[in-house]
């Protein structure tokens, strides 16, 4: 397995690959490797020749400083579980390298709209940071597909707007969420969690799980859904920081026209900010 830290050095071995007629899968991740990474390096390892994972804590999609300077970086032991996998590149950049400028001068890809709502709206700036630097590692790395979480329900969403807006011939793969056998969706910032803010933890999916379960049973009163849901938190110990119920195509508030809905999920636990999605069939 390469592990190639400058974009001159990614670019020689991406083009010997190409001329060679190989089909390329990227999997961008922030590092700090869990099983839910790892099942996106297993769908790109099932459908191309080569895999390339990215390993970036990207400055420009953090608005927060506290939490980009907390995220957790573990390079060494990424590295160790990405080549038990077959994995045949990691790209990991310096900050340096990707903003030569400062991410300040950077030059942006941001997807109107979506990007300022949800999860847009509690984090502002955090989505054109993400659209950004997944543009320029599909530049650089020209990958014939990528696989995205369906955990980051959102991103996922504004990936695929921003290549087809964009035109790029990348096929976007989303991937199912992975979780611990309590439910808590795998996210390196759960290593941020106390002992005791971990067995709350869970509440998050048991919480969405019932606002789901009430939704497939037909009630469609989604203030009162979202506002029970809420205190459900509180009363499990979390602080909620958004919850909304939102076509599952489009973002936007389900209609009679509706036919899967997606129940967005964000809370604090402590200092540590989770979040998990969960699909809805709807029948009207
Ligand atoms: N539990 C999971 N199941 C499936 N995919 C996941 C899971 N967690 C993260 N991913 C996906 O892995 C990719 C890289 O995500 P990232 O490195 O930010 O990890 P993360 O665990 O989501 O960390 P964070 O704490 O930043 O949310 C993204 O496409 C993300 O959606
Ligand atoms: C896609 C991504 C790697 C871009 O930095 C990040 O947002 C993530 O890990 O989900
Ligand atoms: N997985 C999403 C990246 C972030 O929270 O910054």
């Amino acid at each position: 397995m390469l592990i190639i830290e400058t974009q001159l050095m990614l670019r020689r071995v991406i083009r010997r690959w190409r001329l060679a007629g190989k089909r390329i899968a990227l999997v961008p991740t922030m590092g700090n490797l869990h099983d839910g990474h790892l099942s996106l390096i297993g769908e790109a390892r099932s459908r191309a020749d080569i895999v390339v994972a990215s390993i970036f804590v990207n400055p420009m999609q953090f608005e927060r400083t506290d939490d980009l300077v907390r995220y957790p970086r573990t390079l060494q032991d990424d590295c160790e579980k990405l080549n038990k996998c077959d994995v045949d590149l990691v790209f990991a950049p310096t900050v340096a390298d990707i903003y030569p400028q400062g991410f300040n001068e950077q030059t942006f890809v941001e997807v109107p709209g979506l990007s300022s709502r949800l999860e847009g709206a509690s984090r502002p700036g955090h989505f054109r940071g993400v659209t950004t630097v997944v543009s320029k590692l599909f530049n650089l790395i020209q990958p014939d597909i990528a696989c995205f979480g369906e955990k980051d329900y959102q991103q996922l969403a504004l990936i695929r707007k921003m290549v087809a807006d964009m035109s790029y011939d990348i096929e976007i793969i989303g991937v199912a969420t992975v979780r611990a056998a309590d439910g808590l969706a795998f996210s390196s910032r759960n290593g941020n969690l106390t002992k005791d803010e971990r067995k709350l933890a869970p509440g998050l999916s048991q919480v969405m799980g019932s606002m789901a379960a009430r939704l497939a049973a037909g009630e469609r009163n989604i203030e009162q859904i979202i506002a029970e849901g809420e205190k459900a938190l509180m009363e499990k110990g979390l602080r909620p920081d958004g919850i909304a119920i939102c076509d599952a195509d489009c973002l936007l508030t389900p209609g009679n026209g509706s036919q899967r809905a997606v129940i967005l999920m964000a809370a604090w636990l402590g200092n540590t900010r989770l979040i998990d999605n969960q699909q809805v069939e709807l029948t009207w």
